[in-house]
């Protein structure tokens, strides 16, 4: 028992190191492709030094996991501006900023400012207000949130009641929230931490409504940070998970800003009250697009940090037996273990290309919207609303299932697990909740899908709904069809295609059935919402199929992410197999051959499930896990975490005294 101490081996864990040397693949190859390039990976270890070398990154993690809610966001706020100074220090791009936040893997008090309200400004900003504003929000000398979402609305743009009314008189917007439901809450910085804030709300001139429009408020006191007159800001309380941030409140009473402070690139005010429109009226929605984007990304970094844990921990963890006269193997080597795990490994790639597919089509439409072509905004906006949604929903119930996978000890916080479930858990409703951004996706399928039955030509992600159905047979003759991924991807495409044409006739009939249009729609929603994520579905597929054929690389790396992909594939149509047979996407017998390559492709995985996590290349600071650390010494790094837990700071804890003693004492007296 003496030789039980918390210290941590230098040497890697002998049954990690065993995986790591029977990898098939070159692991820093694949990392390479992963971040983009050497040049990026290498770029992206130095700022992961730079920001280590300071031991209050790893502070942070105890605070984060044993202090109280205030002492964590102070944490927070800390490690917020440490980043904004070494930025400024360093003169990081976007880009290298973007990294170190990746890197953080976390959610900050004050991220809000550099992920929405800069971004924000720079959307809906003139070039005139981007010069003040943008430039006081880039140099820190501001810092601000983005107040959409009220107590009574987050879902429906259209009821929000806080309003914004013009005064020609004074050439000022009188800022209110009329009613209880009408008062902020949820924005994230809004409680404590921001000075500023973009209130989206409802203008109005000589009592006519204009729709939703930003207008920048000041909320504090640039000099002592006490909140301005008017102005009533606090935080909304403790969350499942994200407790660094403020989430907040805010109710404003008659205040008033200039006319200037109506963001105005899409619509404009003049002083004498005459409202003028550019763009399309959703343009104002630009910023929640983004984030829709970026949400995808995130649902990457989260379900890939899961499997990284899940994956190292179940190669150190032995348990039980397999064979008898052997000993206990390693949890990995379990059959069910890995069909537990390995579908979070093979998303992860797939997020990975899909995400990066998705961010490209943003930035191409961006840069044509900038240019004042809005063409490619209504496919870009269903695009994104429904993979925000299925990327977030996926990635969070996979990595539950991780959690599960890793026993009780999945159950600790310092497994890192449920921290990350938590954290990750708002990607389903943020920005749009999942269903209701689905119906934007079913919406726009719909219409495509109608324009394809009066010979329309589609083109993009909808393109496939012009095809003729009759010509569909199943493109998996035998068990070794099951192996190509084409064949794989044209089954997901079918299988939408019929999801969406029956729900779009399904209505239709509802309708010539004269039923309101409202009514039909809502008799619908359940298949409408399956269509989108058939439709979701296929999209991931394609996206992550056509990736993998475009990769310069070597041959093993192309050949175990090629099995991944053949995996994801085979998996969902097993998971789902249900709707698959029923749109006749494919037969009873290709689906048993594709079950039977689901199961055989969790052997083919096995050897390389290490060296595919280890090619995500987390810190072990970024990670925070002690079941997922590089040196795979799990059991030693939980002991070692009891170190910091306050629980264990004195021998025998105060309530020993204050209940317990008195208690155990009138206990031994007492006679019964
Ligand atoms: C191990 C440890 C490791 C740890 C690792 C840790 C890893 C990291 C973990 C990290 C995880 C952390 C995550 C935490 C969160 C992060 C913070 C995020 C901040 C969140 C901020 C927010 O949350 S901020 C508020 C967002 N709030 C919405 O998102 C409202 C949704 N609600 C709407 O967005 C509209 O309400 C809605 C529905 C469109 C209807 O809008 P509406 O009623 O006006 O319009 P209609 O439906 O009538 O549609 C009319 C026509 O407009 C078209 N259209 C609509 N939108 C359009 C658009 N954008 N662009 C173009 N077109 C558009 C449509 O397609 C129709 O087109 P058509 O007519 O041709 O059919
Ligand atoms: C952690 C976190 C951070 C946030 N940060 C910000 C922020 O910085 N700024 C900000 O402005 N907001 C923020 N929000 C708010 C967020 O954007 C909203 O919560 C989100 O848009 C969902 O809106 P809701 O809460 O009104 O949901 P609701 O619309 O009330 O959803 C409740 C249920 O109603 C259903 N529903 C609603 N409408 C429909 C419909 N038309 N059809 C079918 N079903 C429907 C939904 O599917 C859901 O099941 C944040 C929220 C969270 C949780």
């Amino acid at each position: 028992m003496s030789e039980i101490t918390s210290s941590i081996p230098l040497q890697i864990n002998p049954d990690l190191q065993e995986e790591r040397d029977k990898a098939s693949f070159n692991v820093t190859e694949l990392t390479h492709i992963i971040y983009g390039g050497i040049e990026k990976t290498k770029k992206r270890k130095r700022l992961e030094k730079l920001l280590f070398s300071d031991p209050f990154f790893q502070e942070y993690q105890n605070v984060r996991a044993f202090g109280s809610r205030s002492e964590y966001y102070a944490a927070s706020v800390k490690k917020s501006t440490k980043i904004f100074k070494l930025r400024r220090q360093h003169k990081w791009t976007d880009e290298e900023y973007e990294t170190v936040l990746d890197i953080c893997h976390d959610d900050l008090a004050l991220t809000l400012h550099h992920t929405m309200f800069i971004p924000a400004l720079e959307r809906l900003a003139t070039e005139d207000q981007k010069s003040k504003w943008l430039t006081l929000a880039k140099q820190y000398k501001i810092i601000g949130t983005y107040a959409q979402t009220e107590l009574g609305h987050g879902t429906y743009l259209q009821g929000l009641e806080t309003t914004a009314t013009y005064d020609p008189q004074t050439r000022e917007f009188v800022m209110n929230t009329p009613t209880l439901s009408a008062m902020k809450w949820w924005p994230g910085s809004l409680g404590k931490s921001s000075n500023h804030a973009l209130v989206l709300a409802t203008l109005i001139i000589s009592g006519k409504k204009y729709g939703m429009h930003p207008f920048l408020v000041q909320l504090r006191s640039m000099d002592d940070h006490k909140v301005l007159p008017g102005v009533r800001v606090g935080d909304i309380g403790a969350k499942m998970g994200g407790n660094s941030v403020d989430n907040g409140y805010l109710i404003l009473d008659n205040v008033r800003i200039p006319r200037n402070n109506m963001l105005m690139k899409n619509a404009q005010v003049s002083p004498d009250g005459k409202f003028v429109t550019r763009g399309p009226s959703k343009a104002n929605y630009a910023t929640m697009m983004l984030i829709r984007v970026q949400i995808c990304t995130m649902a990457y970094q989260v379900v890939s940090s899961g499997a990284t844990i899940g994956i190292r921990y179940s190669a150190v963890r032995r348990q039980s037996k397999l064979d008898p006269q052997d000993r206990e193997p390693k949890i990995l080597e379990y059959q069910t273990q890995q069909y537990k795990i390995f579908p979070g490994l093979a998303m992860s790639y797939a997020f990975l290309f899909a995400s990066r597919s998705l961010t490209r089509k943003y930035e191409e439409a961006f840069a044509e919207i900038q240019r004042g072509d809005f063409k490619s905004l209504p496919e870009l906006h269903c695009l994104s609303s429904g993979l925000k949604s299925f990327c977030s929903e996926h990635s969070v119930r996979q990595v539950e299932i991780i959690r599960q996978s890793c026993g009780g000890h999945g159950y600790l916080n310092a497994a890192g697990l449920g921290m990350l479930v938590n954290a990750a858990a708002p990607m389903i409703t943020v920005e749009g909740e999942n269903t209701v951004m689905y119906l934007q996706l079913a919406r726009y399928i719909l219409k495509r899908f109608a324009g394809a039955m009066s010979g329309q030509q589609l083109d993009g992600s909808t393109s496939y709904l012009s095809m003729d159905p009759a010509t569909y047979v199943c493109p998996v003759m035998s068990e070794t069809d099951c192996r190509n991924l084409t064949a794989l991807c044209d089954i997901y495409r079918y299988r939408s295609y019929m999801t969406v044409c029956r729900v779009a006739r399904q209505v239709q009939h509802d309708m010539e059935s004269d039923m309101p249009q409202h009514v039909a729609i809502n008799k619908n929603l359940v298949d409408l919402v399956r269509a989108a994520k058939a439709h979701s579905y296929y999209i991931v597929v394609k996206d992550f199929v056509e990736g993998v054929d475009a990769l310069v690389a070597s041959a093993p790396v192309i050949k175990v992410l090629r099995t991944l992909c053949c995996f994801y594939a085979a998996h969902g149509i097993a998971e789902y197999s249900g709707d698959f047979l029923e749109s006749e996407a494919v037969g009873l017998h290709q689906l048993k051959w594709i079950k039977n390559l689901q199961v055989s492709l969790l052997g083919e995985i096995r050897p390389d499930a290490v060296a595919l996590v280890d090619a995500f290349d987390y810190h072990d600071i970024t990670l925070s896990s002690a079941l997922g650390c590089y040196d795979g010494n799990a059991y030693e790094r939980l002991f070692k975490s009891t170190e910091n837990d306050p629980m264990n700071k004195e021998e025998v804890h105060p309530s020993y005294y204050q209940y317990l003693k008195p208690f155990m004492e009138e206990m031994n007296k007492s006679k019964l």
